[in-house]
């Protein structure tokens, strides 16, 4: 299997800050990362950084290949990045935006053949967008445009998926669908899939391992139950939690009201 992702060192700096300082993850192929960290902790510059929009120092390897000093076509078939709010040109249709996907992929001046067609109309089926194909970017609801951008991503057929908050604008049966289709995806293609996420429950419910970021750092990583504990989460989140074993075994996080708050609205 292909996809296995090794970070080292990896550090960035943003309007002359370091905001992410030495960070090193590994993931196997056809495995699943969550990065967690409170805001501002640097999990989308992790990714940003990873995928090579953003310079930094480190080393990024898929498959042992060092993917941030590849030409942008060839690192794109070797990684796929969904950001969280990507510009979407308003004209643009759905279908136009998804294909969008399978440039590197398509000859220098070249037209798209019938398996890039093929590709983008399975993947629009796949997250229930078939019906707004023809439909312009700039008359898409929030989560729709979160679906499209996810779209593009997955047409791009990259063994490593790198996915930024891909459920926030997400109602629950779409955030449910969109998990779960990507788990789908890792399972029967074997794709390697990095994701951030705020729902640390959630992210507990289909990583195989997390890892959480805290000021650009990476502060604690491993399986969900190593790091979706009551004492880190309450340290890093500032937030009240209480953390319970799932029927499954993985950790189930939720928010406890602290003592003093006043009782329900009658
Ligand atoms: N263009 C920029 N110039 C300067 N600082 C930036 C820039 N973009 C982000 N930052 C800072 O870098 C740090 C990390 O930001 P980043 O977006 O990676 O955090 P995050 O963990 O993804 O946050 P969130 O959960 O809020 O999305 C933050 O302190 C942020 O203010």
């Amino acid at each position: 299997m292909t996809g296995g992702v090794v970070v080292r060192d990896l550090s960035a700096d943003l309007g002359g800050r370091p905001v992410l300082s030495e960070v090193a993850l590994t993931v196997a192929p056809g495995e699943w990362l969550a990065v967690i960290g409170p805001n501002g902790a640097g999990k989308t510059t992790l990714l940003r950084a990873m995928s090579g929009l953003l310079a930094a120092r480190g080393e990024v390897l898929v498959d042992g290949t060092p993917v941030r000093g590849l030409p942008p076509r060839r690192r794109a078939r070797l990684m796929a990045y969904a950001p969280q709010t990507p510009v979407l040109p308003p004209g643009l249709t759905v279908y136009e935006y998804a294909l969008l996907g399978r440039t590197p992929y398509i000859a220098y001046l070249g037209r798209e053949g019938p398996r890039d067609r093929e590709v983008t109309w399975s993947v629009l089926e796949r997250l229930d967008l078939a019906g707004l194909a023809a439909r312009p970017l700039g008359q898409l609801s929030g989560g729709e445009r979160q679906r499209v951008v996810l779209a593009r991503a997955l047409v791009q057929q990259a063994p490593v998926l790198l996915l930024d908050e891909p459920t926030t604008a997400l109602d629950l049966g779409h955030q449910q669908h969109v998990l779960e289709l990507v788990d789908r995806l890792r399972l029967a293609d074997g794709l390697t899939v990095v994701t951030t996420i705020h729902d640390v429950g959630l992210a507990g419910q289909y990583a195989d391992s997390m890892l959480l970021l805290a000021g650009g750092r990476p502060v604690a990583s491993g399986p969900a139950a190593r790091v979706l504990t009551e004492p880190l989460l309450s340290r890093h989140f500032a937030a009240r939690v209480a953390v319970t074993p799932g029927a499954d075994g993985r950790p189930q996080v939720s928010l406890v009201r602290p003592a003093h708050s006043p009782g329900p609205v009658s």
